[in-house]
């Protein structure tokens, strides 16, 4: 689905990841874990194609993401949903339209079950809301649910419940397992060994970590 072959990465001179190779198959649960500044996000823009690598290849669905145009990748990029750090939305538009704001760019008509996805996330009751008027744990469901809202084959999320209390935090793990069982293949980068570990009791998950600028599978050091 996504593979990594002696992949490396440099912000310039700066060397921050070197010969990578692993791969993310379908249907997996992958955490993406490592020290602030190790390089989860980096790594996440080279899964996604924002970035490419400087060394080595990614391939995105079985092609080398280096032997794309920037249409093939923006079209392959259909297939991925991203939930950012930061869930920006634009503020004048409420959130049934932020949610479905990929489709309008794509110019594809919205969804017959978008009712079923909002009540997914529990946001039923905020689909005529603004932006501003959601808490923290509401704009980490409404950005999952906009990530969602292309039908991905996989999701990679950045930090989702970094600017969330623990309950809400669980309750968006919840939802990202139930997608996974479901089949859709994710993968969660965070710093939050508890998070992990709660993920670990309840399906099996492989844990990825960047350390001096490799990428490892953890074992259950954890
Ligand atoms: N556009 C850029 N140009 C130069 N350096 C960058 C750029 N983006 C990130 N970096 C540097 O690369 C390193 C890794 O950043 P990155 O955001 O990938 O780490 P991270 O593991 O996601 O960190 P955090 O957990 O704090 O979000 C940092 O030292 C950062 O300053």
């Amino acid at each position: 689905m996504i593979e990594l072959q002696a992949a490396s990465y440099s912000y310039g001179h700066t060397a921050l990841l070197s010969d990578m190779s692993f791969s993310i198959e379908p249907g997996s649960f992958h955490f993406l874990t490592g020290p602030s500044g190790a390089g989860k996000s980096t790594l996440l823009k080279l899964l996604y194609a924002e970035l490419l690598p400087s060394e080595g290849t990614v391939s995105l669905f079985g092609q080398s993401v280096d032997q794309m145009s920037r249409d093939q990748i923006a079209f392959l990029r259909r297939r991925i949903g991203l939930v950012h750090q930061n869930c920006d939305f634009l503020d004048h538009l409420s959130m049934t339209e932020n949610i479905c704001l990929p489709l309008t760019v794509a110019g594809q008509s919205a969804r017959d079950d978008l009712d079923q996805l909002l009540a997914w996330v529990g946001l039923t009751h905020r689909a005529d809301a603004l932006p501003p008027q959601l808490s923290g744990g509401e704009r980490q469901r409404a950005a999952l649910a906009r990530a969602l809202i292309q039908a991905p084959e996989v999701v990679l999320a950045d930090e989702p419940t970094g600017n969330i209390d623990w309950e809400m935090s669980q309750r968006l793990l919840t939802l990202l397992i139930e997608l996974n069982k479901m089949g859709t293949t994710v993968l969660i980068a965070t710093h939050d060994l508890n998070l992990i570990r709660l993920a670990k009791s309840e399906i099996a998950v492989r844990v990825l970590r960047i350390k001096d600028r490799q990428v490892q599978f953890a074992g259950s050091d954890l």
